[in-house]
């Protein structure tokens, strides 16, 4: 899945087969956020002199490093989760254990299809404020690459909260439930008005 190039990719996505699916695309457009920030850390220590801050570059080359890391493993925990779940539901019932067993495994796979979307949402909230600094302090060539970042990630973000969304009214763990919801109010709030700081610093920079 993810040493796919990514024409091959996107025909998986683009074909009927459930994965990879709108968790994927969310995990991907996040690692996009992150490739971008390294790019600009990169760039901007490459270009000598002025005040530029060579221990903070670094220090964001080596997080959004992990985080694309992060990413790109969520695009097939994201497959694993969902097929996890499609097959959960293919389970026999024949028998009133067999039922039992199988209700078990859907409400495991909906957990776990609602898992993947919560640390995307989590990692998301990092790269975003790490797309902040880079706003503000990686070179002005490639400022727009940092605001490109911020859009990446918010609809990242954005695309994992719908995930959670979806799935959590089949979840019957009620503590569960508003966990996941009372994690996914606060992180919209938080990712909003970061990504809107930073787009101002962009916008402030370029003009
Ligand atoms: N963590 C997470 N990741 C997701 O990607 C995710 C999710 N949660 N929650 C729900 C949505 C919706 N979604 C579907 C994609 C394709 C089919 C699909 O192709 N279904 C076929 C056949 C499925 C089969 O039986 O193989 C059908 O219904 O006819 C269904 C549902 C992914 N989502």
């Amino acid at each position: 899945m993810t040493t796919q190039s990514i024409a091959d990719f996107l025909e998986e996505l683009a074909s009927a087969t459930p994965t990879p699916g709108g968790g994927g695309a969310a995990a991907l457009m996040g690692a996009m956020g992150a490739g971008l920030i390294a790019m600009v850390a990169h760039v901007t220590v490459g270009k000598k002199g002025q005040d530029m801050q060579l221990q903070e570059m670094e220090q964001q080359i080596k997080e959004a490093g992990v985080l694309r890391q992060e990413f790109t493993a969520m695009i097939s925990a994201d497959a694993v989760a969902f097929d996890g779940l499609m097959s959960a539901f293919k389970l026999p019932k024949h028998s009133l254990d067999a039922i039992d067993r199988r209700a078990l495994a859907i409400q495991q796979g909906y957990q776990d299809a609602t898992e993947v979307p919560l640390s995307c949402i989590r990692a998301c909230l990092h790269g975003l404020a790490l797309a902040h600094r880079s706003a503000e302090q990686g070179h002005r060539n490639v400022l727009s690459d940092s605001g490109v970042a911020v859009h990446a990630l918010l609809a990242a973000l954005r695309s994992a909260i719908l995930n959670v969304q979806i799935n959590v009214p089949a979840i019957k763990d009620q503590s569960f439930v508003d966990a996941a919801l009372n994690e996914v109010r606060a992180a919209e709030e938080e990712a909003s008005a970061s990504a809107a700081m930073t787009l101002d610093v962009v916008n402030a920079r370029l003009s």
